[in-house]
């Protein structure tokens, strides 16, 4: 008798006995049939026998830093559509303007869900804040209402709050530089700015000082969130029983949501009191959704999630995005003075360029419009999540399918952006459309970038970051000349963010341009408005 034999029960000899050997080959090939195929793909066909698109053959888990770098090679190599499973997450990767238009937004009714990502979706946002809930009655009631904030129309109505807040970033630049004798970092002016302006419109009000510890504690929760939330980096997203371990990552999401909560949810209840004690409190989301809580049958977790959705939006993304600016400019001085010499003929230097100038500079928004292209906040939108099956030329996307818009294979097509890894707004002469108006031309090859994203989910304060870049960005070249450092070069290839991108650190010299430069900054100094 064999040692395994010795410790069988009884009662299974009178089962056939099966030699030792053919136990263990029997256990290996069950073990090879049942665990090896979780490492491979599947082969995926619809009951007519319409496979899947192609792709790798392997299963992952999560992809390395510079996911969209491993993308852009899939794209090259599978095409405009193909198929990644991320653990068992079968996952659609479009790479080509059309299929994103086919899919995205002819398919909409159908394409325009979330996936419930367990970070971010599940523990951080709880399907909340716009951006984290599914296709269903709850987003569309949510978009609804935050919309009444970010419509064209409604964005008109505040744009002199947005010139202001630009005016005192370039104004603080400025004092930080020591006009143009010190090197400044950048990167805290550039995110108090849309911080600002997001905090106006959720809750009517500004943060007066540079040092208010409120900015440093937003931007932390922004940060966090984007650091948190990347559609390829946690394993924790694709395979379930990690999600069953106390992970750091998964204590770090508890922690990000409860701050949220905190944070955002003390401010309401102090617009609450002003509102409660009969003062005139500004018009702002927060009073809105005070006001509408009970017909609208808002939650406390709609309401915190709802009044920090602008913040999480549009505030990391924004000051990417500035960043990305200050940090490219030095590199093209030949491109600079262009621009100057346009500022100089259409607007002159008496006065700031204002919204009503950028009609009559191209070059201006060529650049702005190039810096979008080459260097977009998100390389991979958010996913979008099929509720439906589909069988689009011939492939097959089963309901259930994640959806990603490869922003970064888009925007590095050479055919469309010839030389396309190149700073080159030339690209850009001649269209004079807005995002927003670009987003939705009939022939989206012709869309000047997707960097806001596609499709019923396109982001949807597409119409203030327009006008906030254009603020910021004309009144930035305006005032100076943008040097890098003696000594210290910017990367433009490393950065920072598993979703939103920043640059590495980096300073700038930020040079006045002329006399005047000092008259304009120092003339509006820091207001207060509404205290909460
Ligand atoms: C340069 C600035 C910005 C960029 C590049 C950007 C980009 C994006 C992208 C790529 C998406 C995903 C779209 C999709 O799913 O297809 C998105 C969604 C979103 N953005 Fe923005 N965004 C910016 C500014 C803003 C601002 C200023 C706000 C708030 C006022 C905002 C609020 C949102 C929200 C709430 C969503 C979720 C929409 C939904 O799921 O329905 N974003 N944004």
């Amino acid at each position: 008798m064999s040692t395994v034999e010795a410790f069988l029960p009884v009662s299974t000899s009178v089962l056939p006995t099966i030699p030792l050997r053919t136990a263990v080959v029997l256990a290996i090939v069950l073990a090879v049939t049942s665990i090896i195929p979780l490492f491979f793909r599947k082969n995926i066909t619809n009951k007519d026998g319409v496979p899947i698109p192609p792709g790798p053959p392997r299963r992952y888990a999560f992809l390395p830093k510079y996911p969209e770098r491993i993308l852009h090679k899939w794209a090259q190599q599978y095409g405009g559509l193909y198929t990644v499973f991320m653990g068992s997450q079968l996952t659609a990767v479009i790479s080509d303007p059309v299929i994103a238009r086919d899919l995205l937004v002819n398919n909409g009714a159908i394409t325009s869900s979330r996936r419930n990502y367990f970070l971010k979706d599940e523990i951080i946002l709880s399907q909340r804040a716009i951006t984290g809930t599914p296709y269903n009655d709850k987003w569309r009631q949510h978009r609804r209402l935050g919309m009444t904030l970010l419509s064209p129309a409604a964005v008109e109505s505040y744009s002199h709050n947005l010139d202001y807040e630009a005016h005192i970033m370039v104004r603080s630049l400025w004092a930080a530089g020591k006009m143009g004798k010190v090197p400044v970092d950048v990167a805290h002016d550039s995110g108090r700015y849309p911080f600002n302006n997001m905090f106006r419109l959720s809750f009517g009000t500004r943060t007066e000082t540079n040092k208010d510890p409120l900015i440093e504690r937003a931007l932390t929760l922004a940060n966090e969130f984007m650091l948190l939330s990347g559609p390829w980096t946690n394993a924790v997203d694709f395979i379930k029983p990690l999600q069953w371990l106390p992970t750091q990552k998964r204590a770090r999401a508890h922690k990000l949501h409860d701050q949220i909560i905190e944070t955002y949810g003390a401010l309401i209840l102090r617009v609450q009191a002003r509102m409660d004690a009969g003062e005139d409190v500004p018009d702002c989301l927060v009073k809105t959704l005070i006001e509408t809580r009970e017909a609208e049958g808002l939650d406390w977790e709609d309401l915190c999630m709802m009044s920090a959705a602008f913040t999480l939006g549009g505030v990391h993304s924004m000051s990417g995005i500035m960043q990305w600016f200050m940090a490219l400019l030095p590199s093209y001085p030949e491109i600079q003075a262009r621009v100057h010499e346009e500022m100089d003929r259409v607007v002159g230097r008496e006065h700031y360029p204002t919204a009503a100038d950028e009609k009559d500079m191209p070059y201006m928004r060529a650049v702005i419009k190039e810096v979008a292209r080459l260097h977009s906040s998100f390389w991979m939108a958010t996913p979008h999540y099929s509720t439906a099956d589909l069988v689009y030329k011939g492939m097959y996307l089963p309901k259930g399918t994640s959806l990603i818009l490869n922003i970064y294979s888009l925007h590095h097509d050479d055919k469309r952006y010839p030389d396309s890894f190149t700073f080159n707004p030339d690209r850009y002469l001649g269209d004079d459309l807005g995002s927003y108006e670009s987003a939705n031309l009939a022939d989206p090859r012709q869309r000047d970038h997707w960097a806001f994203g596609s499709g019923r989910r396109i982001c949807p304060g597409i119409h203030v970051a327009d006008r906030e870049m254009w603020l910021a960005m004309s009144r930035l070249m305006w005032s100076f000349e943008i040097n890098s450092v003696p000594g210290h070069p910017i990367s433009l290839e490393e950065y920072e963010g598993a979703n939103g991108r920043t640059p590495m650190p980096f300073k700038v010299q930020l040079v006045p341009r002329h006399d005047r430069v000092r008259m304009m900054l120092e003339e509006k100094d820091e207001v207060s408005v509404f205290k909460i």
